[in-house]
């Protein structure tokens, strides 16, 4: 049984699962979910890729953090962040102070393998070179680790590693 009524919220580096395991969770912790880049999607009635091009990374971080505020503003929900979101100052202290925040970790070797499922639709994957992505890996990397509970998902499956949040916020 988790007891909390917190918002769970999701955080990590692009393709690391957060939407695919937020689902899980929530089916496993029967609560609702929401991930916040559908949320965003809707809102334009676009692609985050099309957001990006057409009205910009300004114009999409200010409406994250807009929805984000809504639904802090609830309690029960598993919330799927976008890799970028946890980075923004005033969503890293809102999760912090109303939310249990969870980082989803993978190394770097594990999420290389992962990056060719990846690059068509997350818009800060294009026109980077691999040292450039590595180092906006280890840079965003040391900003999630401000969460409350890290994951390590290497080699494991999304129910396990939602098993595994399930047991580190009952553990809290
Ligand atoms: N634990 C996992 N093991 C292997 N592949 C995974 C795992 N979690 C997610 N994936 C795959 O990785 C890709 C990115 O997952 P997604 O949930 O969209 O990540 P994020 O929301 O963090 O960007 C998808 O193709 C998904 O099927
Ligand atoms: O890391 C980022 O800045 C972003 C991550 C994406 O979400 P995922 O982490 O779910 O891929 C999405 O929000 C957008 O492409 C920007
Ligand atoms: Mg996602």
């Amino acid at each position: 049984m988790v007891s909390t009524n917190r918002n769970i919220v999701l955080i990590g580096f692009m393709g690391v699962g957060k939407t695919t395991i937020g689902h899980e969770l929530a089916t496993l912790l029967q609560r609702p979910f929401i991930d916040l880049d559908q949320a965003i999607e809707k809102e334009f009635g676009k692609t985050i890729l099309e957001i990006f091009s057409k009205d910009g990374e300004e114009a999409f971080r200010k409406k994250e953090r807009k929805l984000f505020g809504h639904i802090m503003n609830k309690e029960n929900y598993i919330v799927s962040l976008g890799g970028g979101a946890f980075l923004q100052k005033d969503i890293q202290r809102q999760s912090l102070e109303k939310g249990e925040v969870i980082f989803l970790d993978i190394s770097f070797s594990a999420w290389v393998e992962r990056l060719p499922l990846l690059k068509k639709d997350r818009p800060l994957l294009q026109n980077k070179s691999h040292q450039e992505i590595k180092e906006l890996y280890h840079s965003r990397r040391e900003v999630y680790t401000n969460a409350h509970h890290t994951i390590h998902t290497d080699r494991l499956g999304p129910l396990q590693i939602a098993k595994e949040i399930k047991k580190a916020i009952q553990s809290t």
